[in-house]
């Protein structure tokens, strides 16, 4: 495939950030293998941000011809003492619900599961062993504690908190993962660009060759509130990434937060309920929850319009692209709740697939599994 068609398939919606296009270019040309990864720490349910918004870009990255992995990470849900720290729980969900649940995942993005692996930390530790070892030590050695210390936001954690010595080992352990697996395309939500950026100054000097790194967009959580809003919309315009990412953290749509989350396998109702009470400021289109899903969710490959009614007037709009939804929606021609009916009509429909191989198909017996684990930090 042309370079120019890879780049456009690799920042192509949801991506939000490749560091850098010029490395990816150099590498595509030096006909280099292109190796990606995503990580997933194994615990809850499955949401919109981590199975579809992910799903989407490994599936670009499918088109684009590079070999993709999602890593279940194992050690590191351990670590977090996720499904109440217990490695064996951790274990069999992952290879069990998530991995599932981000098969089906793949497919509602319109890819193929079967063109994506799926690898365990603990498979890569245990065949690495003192090599994988030896990588840990060597990121260890190339950064300092503070730099540690100010990237646990990737494990969902704030700078000021009480951490266990473990969550420190954490970060060199999620860099030296990239190594270990050979990868040159490190890939996360906006969240884990810290540790990207170390795997970038660390792999020169210690790995003999520098990664790309590749940020989606973080969706946000539905229950925001107008100063939190606020605050956001300020930290967007100043435009410091890393500032906007650690704030976007915070109020992302999240398994740990469910009021925050749509889960893939949501029922209609509970899907339309959930849109219905989520944060939707009448005319204002930047981190606008209900918009974003139009926008990342039900446009993202849209053929036909979009229909919004007008439940007062019974008014029809027809919409062809998200671009003309957003315009209207500035000018307040559409109201939030009629928004919200047909985002939340559209979505339960795309939502479909998942909803019923977790309800009455093969994932059943995942999901019961997962559901009896009620221990979720
Ligand atoms: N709201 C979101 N939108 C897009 N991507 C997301 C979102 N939340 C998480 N991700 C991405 O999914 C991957 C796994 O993240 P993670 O396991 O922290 O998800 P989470 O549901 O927020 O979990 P937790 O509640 O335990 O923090 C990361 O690359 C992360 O950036
Ligand atoms: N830090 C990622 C999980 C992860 C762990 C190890 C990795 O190598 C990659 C990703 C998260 O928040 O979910």
């Amino acid at each position: 495939m042309h370079v120019q068609d890879i780049l456009r398939l690799t920042t192509r919606e949801p991506a939000e950030e490749l560091l850098t296009p010029e490395r990816l270019t150099e590498m595509v040309e030096q006909g280099v293998r292109l190796k990606h990864y995503i990580g997933f720490e194994v615990s809850g349910l499955v949401h919109l941000g981590t199975g579809l918004i992910s799903m989407q870009k490994v599936v670009d990255l499918q088109k684009a011809g590079i070999e993709t992995t999602v890593f279940l990470a194992d050690y590191h849900s351990w670590i977090n003492k996720k499904l109440g720290g217990d490695l064996s729980t951790i274990r069999r969900v992952a290879g069990g619900y998530f991995k599932e649940a981000l098969k089906v995942s793949i497919k509602i993005a319109g890819g193929d599961p079967e063109k994506t692996k799926f690898l365990m930390g603990s498979e890569v530790y245990e065949k690495l062993g003192l090599e994988y070892f030896t990588n840990v030590v060597k990121v260890s050695m190339d950064t300092t504690l503070s730099r540690v210390r100010r990237s646990i936001t990737i494990l969902g954690r704030r700078e000021a908190e009480s951490l266990s010595f473990a969550q420190l080992l954490y970060v060199p352990m999620q860099v030296a993962d990239i190594f270990s697996m050979g990868v040159n395309i490190a890939h996360g939500g906006m969240d884990q660009r810290k540790a990207h950026v170390i795997a970038i100054e660390v792999g020169e000097r210690a790995f003999s060759y520098k990664p790309v790194a590749l940020h989606h967009h973080l969706l946000p959580g539905l229950a925001l509130d107008q100063v939190t809003w606020e605050r956001l919309v300020e930290a967007k315009r100043r435009g410091d990434k890393d500032e906007f990412s650690d704030a976007i953290a915070d109020v992302k749509m999240s398994k740990s937060k469910p009021e925050t989350a749509i889960f893939i396998h949501d029922r209609e109702e509970d899907v339309r309920k959930k849109i219905l009470g989520a944060f939707c400021p009448a005319g204002e289109t930047e981190l606008n929850p209900v918009l974003e899903i139009a926008r990342y969710i039900i446009f993202r490959d849209r053929s036909e319009p979009l229909e919004v009614v007008n439940k007062k007037t019974g008014a029809r709009l027809i919409f062809s692209s998200y671009l003309e939804l957003e315009e209207s929606y500035k000018q307040r021609k559409v109201h939030p709740l009629d928004l919200k009916h047909a985002v939340a009509d559209e979505l339960a429909r795309i939502l479909e697939p998942a909803r019923r191989h977790f309800t009455e198909g093969p994932g059943r017996s995942y999901l019961e599994d997962l559901e009896s684990i009620t221990i979720t930090r």
